[in-house]
């Protein structure tokens, strides 16, 4: 009877430290996980403009949704994209821009832009409105970056 209740005490035991583990893990996974990057280098993504606020007669602030509320946009600092939009004749233009917001900033990326009057990029964002897309690709690596990545392996 004794041994009965002690391999029964035994197999519970067993029972309650796989469960611990397991729960522990799947935990530690979770806080762990690294949300996936939503940029692709080699391809036109869309994001879904927002929210538009004017900061001044020329400059703007663009805030993008990303495609999920904990999606980050994966460019590193230092880094610029390419975002394409058609000029006033309807022709395709891309241009480099710079996000202010890093990937501590989930669910969203923004773009502070200034626009010219003749700027053909310029007319794209001048005319851009909430609900409209953007198409972006990236990270796009300058020269200063491939120099210093070369210069911090060596
Ligand atoms: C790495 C990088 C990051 C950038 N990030 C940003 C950003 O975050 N926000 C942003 O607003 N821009 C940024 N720019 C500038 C951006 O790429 C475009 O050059 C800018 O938006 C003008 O493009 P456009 O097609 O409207 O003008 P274009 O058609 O190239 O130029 C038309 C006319 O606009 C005027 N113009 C254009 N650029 C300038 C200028 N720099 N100074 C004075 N007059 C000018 C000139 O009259 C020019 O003849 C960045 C550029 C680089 C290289």
């Amino acid at each position: 009877m004794d041994a009965l209740q002690s391999r029964r005490i035994e197999a519970i035991s067993i029972a309650v430290a796989v469960v611990a583990i397991g729960a522990g893990t799947a935990y530690y996974l979770y806080i762990t996980r690294k949300p996936k990057p939503c940029l692709d280098p080699d391809n036109f993504k869309e994001f879904k403009l927002v929210k538009r606020t004017q900061l001044s007669h020329n400059v703007a602030k663009f805030r993008f949704e990303l495609p999920t509320p904990d999606s980050v946009l994966g460019l590193p600092i230092g880094q610029h994209m390419s975002c394409r939009g058609k000029d006033s004749v309807g022709e395709d233009v891309v241009k480099p821009y710079t996000p202010t917001t890093l990937d501590s900033d989930v669910g969203y990326f923004e773009l502070v832009i200034k626009m010219y009057p003749q700027g053909r990029m310029s007319h794209h964002f001048r005319e851009l409105q909430e609900g409209d897309y953007l198409a972006v690709k990236g990270p796009k690596v300058n020269d200063l970056s491939i120099q210093c990545l070369a210069w911090i392996r060596l």
